[in-house]
């Protein structure tokens, strides 16, 4: 059964990158199916409106709910997670990735402006498995980038779609911490040796030499991410 994406958007552009390289060759294959919805195509008004000014004041325009409970009506099913990416949701991260992976049906609500009325969230809640997400600490012009990356962690983890599952073993935030830094030929270049312990053939002293720099790394760059932290 193909993990099937069905992405809502007013920018169904956003996602053309979807068609390239691996998610254009998981679709190929059929181990997923991916659709894109226009969002203005569910409006009933001559303008397509989508949005509207926030009750309660403030500055921007909030997407209203019309249009999103039509558009998410004609996909869902009682299968379904639907997918809000906010800034103000729970980070998304690899485990999480794992889990849409091995989903049924994903539907990620692409929202600009400040948002989506909260009572489209509020709606399905009740009645699918809900989740705002966020990618990060930071604040992006809408859902869409957001989308992308979350559907490109998601879908690699796909059993089949990665030609090698084993590069899956040992990349970062699959292991504990970061992995250790990666090299290729030529040996030399620029004046710059690839350590010498990777040219040796002995894979006991790479193991433990990649286990050294892969602390370090974490250390360095993600702390928060060494064992105890
Ligand atoms: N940080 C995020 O995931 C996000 C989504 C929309 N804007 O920011």
């Amino acid at each position: 059964m193909p993990l099937r994406i069905d992405v809502i958007t007013i920018f169904p552009d956003y996602f053309a990158p979807l068609q390239l390289s691996l998610m254009g060759k998981a679709q190929q294959s059929g181990l997923v199916t991916i659709a894109i919805h226009d969002l203005r195509e569910f409006t009933s008004d001559r303008h397509r409106s989508v949005d509207d000014t926030p009750y309660g004041g403030g500055a921007g325009m909030v997407m209203t709910p019309e249009p999103w409970g039509q558009a998410i009506d004609a996909v869902v099913t009682d299968q379904s997670t639907l997918i809000v990416p906010t800034p103000a949701g729970k980070l998304f991260s690899q485990p999480v990735a794992a889990e849409l992976a091995h989903s049924t049906h994903l539907i990620f609500a692409c929202g600009r402006y400040e948002g989506i009325d909260q009572r489209v969230v509020e709606y399905y809640r009740p009645r699918i498995d809900v989740r705002e997400l966020s990618i990060g600490d930071y604040v992006l012009a809408g859902g869409d980038v957001a989308t992308l990356a979350m559907i490109e962690a998601s879908v690699r983890l796909v059993p089949g779609v990665l030609g090698n599952p084993e590069s899956l073993v040992e990349e970062s935030h699959q292991l504990p911490g970061v992995e250790y830094p990666s090299y290729t030929k030529p040996p030399t270049w620029r004046g710059l040796d690839v350590p010498e312990v990777l040219l040796s053939g002995h894979h006991d002293q790479i193991a433990r030499w990649r286990a050294e720099q892969s602390t370090i790394r974490t250390t360095h760059n993600r702390p928060d991410l060494l064992p105890g932290s």
